[in-house]
């Protein structure tokens, strides 16, 4: 599975998780649309959760949005592809620690993967970050349990247990 990131460039580039990927030489970033690959489209607008089902038709190519969570609109996210919302996970980079649902980049990249079975290119694209372990050990159960799931209607029913305890 390859990571491609469509790069808006309008975030903190020192806090920038996609350009520490490219860095590293981890992901491929694009400053244009036309570029990006078609693949399966990290959006958190999508209408439905990612889902092991996806793995065949995303042509082994997860797609990510970066850019501020200010221009993060539905609006933002035209890549071509099927455009998935990522389940309940929390976030463990130090500016949302916690934090449902808004993840870095790598982190939505890293929690894709998981969900799709490749648990290797997570632990791969996290190794360049301080907390990219962390991000694993704090959603070690949710992704093993989206991880077993047939479908996207199983992932719902599973977050539905970690929405009802964070009420
Ligand atoms: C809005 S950008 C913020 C990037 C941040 N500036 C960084 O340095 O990583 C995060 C991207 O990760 C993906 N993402 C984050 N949370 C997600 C979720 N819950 N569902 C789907 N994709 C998500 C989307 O592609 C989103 O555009």
């Amino acid at each position: 599975m390859e990571c491609h990131v469509y790069y808006e460039g309008d975030d903190d580039p020192d806090k920038c998780t996609a350009r520490r990927l490219e860095k590293f030489d981890k992901a491929t970033l694009y400053r244009s649309m036309g570029q990006v690959p078609y693949g399966i489209v990290l959006n958190p607008h999508a209408e439905q959760a990612l889902s092991p089902a996806d793995a065949d038709d995303g042509l082994g190519t997860l797609v990510a949005l970066d850019c501020s969570w200010e221009s993060a609109e539905a609006a933002s996210f035209k890549m071509r592809g099927i455009h998935r919302a990522l389940p309940f996970l929390v976030a463990a980079n130090p500016i949302n620690y916690g934090r449902p649902f808004q993840l870095t980049t790598v982190e939505a990249l890293a929690g894709a993967a998981c969900i799709l079975g490749d648990w290797e290119l997570a632990e791969d694209i996290l190794e360049p970050f301080r907390w990219g372990e962390t991000f694993l050990t704090l959603n070690e159960e949710p992704l093993r349990r989206y991880s077993e799931c047939a479908d996207s209607s199983e992932v719902v029913a599973v977050q539905d247990d970690y929405l009802a305890d964070e009420e």
